[in-house]
């Protein structure tokens, strides 16, 4: 079990990916920002399945955190990382500092339009700035062939498409399912945060999904009924709070009235000082 090559310089990332290329290898590519569970270990295993060489990037993004936001507090443990990620014998690991991804002067920005405006765009203002600007990035430094996005971020996963179609990059976009516990809720790093009593709680997020698909299984076609529903669920933890719960178009993200084909649910709930989002495909009775 050999352990992964650490690549600290945008220079050097790019020069060793463009290395593999010329020797007609294809790239997969996981981007993450460490704190490493099951469920960036499926994207990596994934790669390994689709890919002769895999990249996985560890770098905690300053620009997609708001102020007041977990920034400083996000888990890091590069040694543990690199541990797993050896287990899974990846080669390359690109773990940059600040000043490699933004030395002074750096001063452009990747705006995507409708899509990244709702939900954690509403409520963390310049967060999909940020992460299609780092992406942008990372992608002409990796020079992927395949990148790898969990669902757990279903709106990030459809940013990410947006730009790359817009963009014309030249990198095929693979969605991963959401990785759970054995009780439902998704891996997420920020459950490190949660007091074994929050973590308890948290399932209600789960429970929540999984009570709006009940609900439409059942015949309700209402999605304010069934929004309703999850909002009750989630209010028998008081102290929750929620910042959206929403039955929407799983292509546009546009709220849905009537459901009538399949649809995404979204949510994001605050429990104490830990923001949690998960999300699931709803799919009604077919006729
Ligand atoms: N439970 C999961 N199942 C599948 N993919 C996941 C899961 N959690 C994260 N990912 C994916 O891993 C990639 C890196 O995500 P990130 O490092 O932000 O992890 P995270 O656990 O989601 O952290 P956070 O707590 O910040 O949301 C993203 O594409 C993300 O969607
Ligand atoms: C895609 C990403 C690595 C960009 O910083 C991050 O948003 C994440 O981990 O999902
Ligand atoms: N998992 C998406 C990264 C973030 O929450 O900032």
């Amino acid at each position: 079990m050999a352990m992964p090559a650490v690549i600290r310089s945008a220079q050097e990332m790019q020069s060793r990916s463009r290395q593999l290329r010329q020797a007609g290898r294809r790239i997969g590519f996981v981007p993450t920002m460490g704190a490493l569970h099951e469920g960036h270990l499926s994207l990596v295993r994934a790669a390994k399945r689709e890919c002769d060489e895999v990249v996985v990037s560890i770098y905690v993004n300053p620009t997609q955190f708001g102020r007041g936001e977990d920034f400083d507090r996000y888990p890091r443990n590069l040694d543990r990382d690199l541990q797993l990620l050896a287990e899974l014998d990846v080669p390359w690991v690109f773990a940059p500092t600040d000043s490699e991804m933004y030395p002074a002067g750096f001063d452009t920005w990747v705006e995507v339009g409708r899509i990244a405006q709702p939900w954690e765009g509403t409520f963390r203002p310049g967060h999909f700035r940020g992460v299609a600007t780092v992406v942008l990035k990372l992608f002409h430094l990796v020079e992927p062939d395949v990148a790898y996005f969990g669902e757990k971020d279903y709106q990030q996963l459809l940013v990410v498409r947006q730009m790359v179609r817009d963009l014309n990059l030249p990198v095929e976009i693979r969605a991963c399912p959401t990785v759970r516990e054995p009780d439902g809720l998704a891996m997420s790093s920020r459950n490190q945060y949660l007091s074994p009593r929050e973590r308890q709680d948290a399932l209600v997020l789960y429970r929540s999904l999984c009570l709006a698909q009940e609900r439409v299984s059942a015949g309700e076609n209402d999605a304010r009924a069934v929004t309703a529903a999850m909002r009750e669920l989630i209010s028998s933890v008081p102290y929750a709070q929620v910042d959206y719960v929403a039955l929407v178009d799983p292509e546009t993200l546009e709220e849905v009235t009537i459901i009538d084909r399949p649809v995404q649910a979204l949510l994001a709930v605050r429990l104490g000082s830990t923001r949690l989002i998960d999300n699931m495909r709803i799919v009604p009775p077919s006729r």
